[in-house]
């Protein structure tokens, strides 16, 4: 038998020993801290010094009031790590940030700690915004953020910002001429899009670029992206509510919010529904190119920090289960030079694969496309790795299970499960700006799919609910990556779990 040692920060969440009271109080106030996120010093995670002339707040914290205000605490955060910011784009020659026309689609890239500086600052600006704002107006106006969208909708869709001239204003009337949008709708669609530096009125009457609408001019995947999400998205998610109050047990893949915006309830999947939607497949496809060609989703993140050393010695294999066009095998593949991929999907995916995969013959031999549905067993026996990315947060914990199982027949000792996706960290731990990001990603996911985006808990109890025999290892993500690793391995034996107090 096998003795898995686990540190007791590594113990399952089912295991009864976690009721300790002692840790259920600092779990608490973990997260009731992460709500008065300008009361911690992010750097030293240590509260900022306070007075004791304390309020009572609601979650029962005292609600002490701070030496200097919380006001010009940001302020002052925010000038100092522009000066900052400032200084390094100087020293390297690179462009002032702008909303101008000219201005580079894409924050230059930085060192970590001008990055730390960038982050910092749009921190702080949303929440000194949010603050001056105040309560209620902050949850009024936000709940009105669903009038961007729409404003971007009807600019991306009627194809808008293609008719403004990249170099000089246009009149009004004369691009009036050009659409068959209404005059009245054009006019205010545009002013609201204004209202978010996506065009802009130097002169009343004439409309100009700016660097956002000039993206949306001539960027592709931006376009799909915006289609995406507010042709496809958007409807699913005013639709949510209907889903969840009819099937509150929310897991169906047909019966999605998505499935009742578009009346596919019981009927089809939404991957069902855009296969027979060419189109939409190619927007949604194009879409999914934005988000990874984005900043921290870049596959060099995986290629770079995935140690396939021990596997590439033996000549192994590795099998990417819903790999798409195989992008990833191609760029390990250029790195690990013996080992060989196979790259799985379905037939029309593999169909219109590139073909030769790669025009690096010495790739190209070692990557196979096969045609497999990751609903049934797993073809591939005996493999060295199976590496899904990007395909366990479409699917709720029935379905995802499923594709666990759907290992299992072909697994040989050792064999290791990689995936490669969102892991949800503690409440408030996660910068803001991630941390916003990969909690919409999760809204989405709800939206289309009844799926989510998983903490590290979660992913172990999808491994323990497939087989008892994966031995779970964690979840790991290198610096700059919101993608992160988790990782089980194949053991065929049972297991005897021996805790030991970590040190
Ligand atoms: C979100 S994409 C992820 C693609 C790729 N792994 C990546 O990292 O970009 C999901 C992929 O799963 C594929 N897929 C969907 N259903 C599948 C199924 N039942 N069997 C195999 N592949 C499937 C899709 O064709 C698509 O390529």
């Amino acid at each position: 038998m096998t003795k898995l040692r686990m540190p007791w920060g590594r113990k399952p969440s089912t295991d009864p020993s976690t009721n300790d009271p002692d840790a259920e109080v600092k779990k608490q106030n973990r997260q009731s801290f992460s709500g008065l996120r300008s009361l911690i010093n992010w750097d030293t995670e240590t509260p900022i010094e306070q007075k004791d002339s304390a309020t009572s707040a609601p979650n029962g914290i005292s609600n002490k009031v701070q030496e200097v205000s919380q006001l010009i605490s940001l302020a002052k955060k925010i000038g100092a790590e522009a000066e900052k910011l400032e200084a390094y784009l100087k020293e390297n020659g690179l462009p002032d940030p702008s909303f101008g026309v000219d201005a580079p689609g894409d924050f230059p890239k930085l060192s970590e700690e001008a990055q730390r500086s960038r982050l910092e600052i749009a921190d702080a600006t949303k929440e000194l915004g949010d603050l001056v704002r105040g309560p209620r107006e902050n949850v009024r106006w936000g709940v009105w953020s669903f009038l961007d969208t729409l404003s971007l909708q009807i600019v991306n869709n009627y194809g808008i910002a293609k008719l403004v001239p990249l170099d000089k204003p246009i009149a009004l009337a004369e691009l009036q001429t050009k659409t068959t949008l209404d005059p009245v709708n054009l006019a205010r669609i545009l002013r609201h899009n204004m209202t978010n530096h996506v065009f802009c009125e130097p002169t009343p009457g004439f409309i100009a670029h700016t660097a956002s609408s000039r993206l949306l001019a001539q960027d592709g995947p931006l376009q799909d992206w915006v289609g995406f999400n507010s042709e496809d998205i958007f409807p699913a998610a005013a639709s949510v509510l209907s889903a969840i109050k009819t099937y509150p047990e929310a897991t169906s893949l047909t019966r999605t919010g998505f499935n009742v915006a578009f009346d596919t309830v019981d009927k089809e999947p939404m991957f069902a529904t855009f296969g027979k939607d060419p189109a939409r497949a190619k927007r949604m496809g194009g879409a999914m190119a934005s988000l990874t060609g984005g900043e921290g989703y870049e596959v060099r993140h995986f290629v770079d920090s995935y140690d396939l050393s021990e596997i590439d010695e033996k000549a192994g294999v590795l099998v990417d289960i819903g790999g798409s066009h195989g992008f990833v095998c191609t760029d390990l593949a250029k790195k690990w030079k013996k080992m060989k991929f196979v790259v799985q999907d379905l037939p029309k995916t593999v169909d219109s694969a590139p073909k030769p995969i790669s025009d690096d013959e010495s790739v190209a031999e070692r990557v196979e496309l096969q045609a497999h549905d990751f609903f049934q067993e797993q073809p591939v026996k005996g493999a060295d790795v199976y590496y899904f990315r990007w395909i366990l947060h479409n699917y709720s914990a029935p379905y995802a299970i499923k594709l666990l199982k759907n290992l299992v027949p072909a697994l040989k000792p050792g064999a290791r499960i990689v995936i490669n996706d969102h892991c949800l960290q503690e409440p408030g731990t996660e910068n803001p700006w991630d941390e916003k990001l990969m909690r919409s990603m999760d809204m989405v996911m709800l939206c289309l799919l009844n799926a989510q985006e998983r903490t590290e808990d979660e992913f172990r109890e999808l491994f323990r609910a497939a087989d008892e025999r994966f031995v779970f290892k964690g979840a790991s993500r290198s610096s700059g990556c919101r993608m992160s690793i988790i990782e089980a391995v194949w053991n065929p034996e049972p297991v005897e779990v021996v805790e030991v107090e970590e040190k």
